[in-house]
């Protein structure tokens, strides 16, 4: 079949990108490793010694990597992957590890997701759940818009009955500084559709995902 998403959710990343470039100076990496030496400086380190020579430049590789999902796209990661199905029951894919860094610490943000949704003719190939949950992850985020952008690019681009996501997570910032509080969690959910119409489709939702402690 050919799959039709929606131009504003193939431009996300696209979009994002335009408008840093726009506003802002290109930054070289070589300018980015000397940023994080002068934070080494500023935090009374010697950026020349042994154990730090290569830090700067595995500190701009490691941010790199946490924020790859600015340079992914929806369209690439689904590979064609919607297929046309008679298939009308919930679909549960749940304890999808999340890693995230929040956008006012640059710390991890560190969880799991429980996505559903009701088909309304097309299904989407399960590892693209997850890897659309990767891919806005990977982005420094708060954690209600990540959970709203998962269940906004499903609901775009399978048009289901209904999108439900939950995220359960603990924030670094909440937990190795500020408040220090370890057992704190923070839950987030979105509900689109029959989910956030019909509480028994809500409620056998959350049953299914009631807080499983792993970790
Ligand atoms: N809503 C929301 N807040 C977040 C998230 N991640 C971090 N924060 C909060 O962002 C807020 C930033 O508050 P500020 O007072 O500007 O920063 P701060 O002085 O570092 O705050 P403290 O963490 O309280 O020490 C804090 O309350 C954080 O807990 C998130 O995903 N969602
Ligand atoms: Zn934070």
């Amino acid at each position: 079949m050919t799959l039709s998403i929606p131009p504003e959710l193939i431009s996300t990343s696209e979009e994002m990108l335009t408008l840093r470039n726009q506003q802002l100076p290109n930054v070289t990496e070589s300018e980015m490793i000397q940023a994080v030496r002068t934070l080494l400086i500023g935090l009374g380190e010697n950026p020349d010694r042994e154990g730090l020579k290569d830090t700067p430049k595995r500190v701009v590789k490691a941010l790199q990597f946490l924020t790859k999902g600015y340079h992914e796209s929806l369209d690439e990661l689904l590979n064609g992957a919607v297929f046309t199905e008679d298939a009308n029951e919930m679909v549960l894919v749940r304890d999808i590890d999340i890693f995230s860094s929040c956008e006012h610490h640059i710390l991890p943000i560190i969880g799991r997701a429980h996505v559903a949704y009701i088909p309304n003719g097309k299904v989407i190939g399960l590892s693209k759940i997850a890897r659309i949950c990767e891919m806005y992850a990977r982005r420094l985020q708060v954690q209600e818009r990540l959970t709203l952008q998962i269940a906004d690019a499903l609901q775009g681009l399978l048009q289901p009955r209904g999108v439900a996501v939950v995220i359960e997570a603990t924030h670094m910032c909440m937990v190795m500084r500020g408040v220090q509080k370890p057992g704190a969690w923070t839950v987030t959910s979105a509900m689109r559709g029959v989910f956030s119409e019909d509480s028994r489709t809500r409620q056998e939702f959350m049953n299914l995902v009631q807080h499983n402690p792993k970790f």
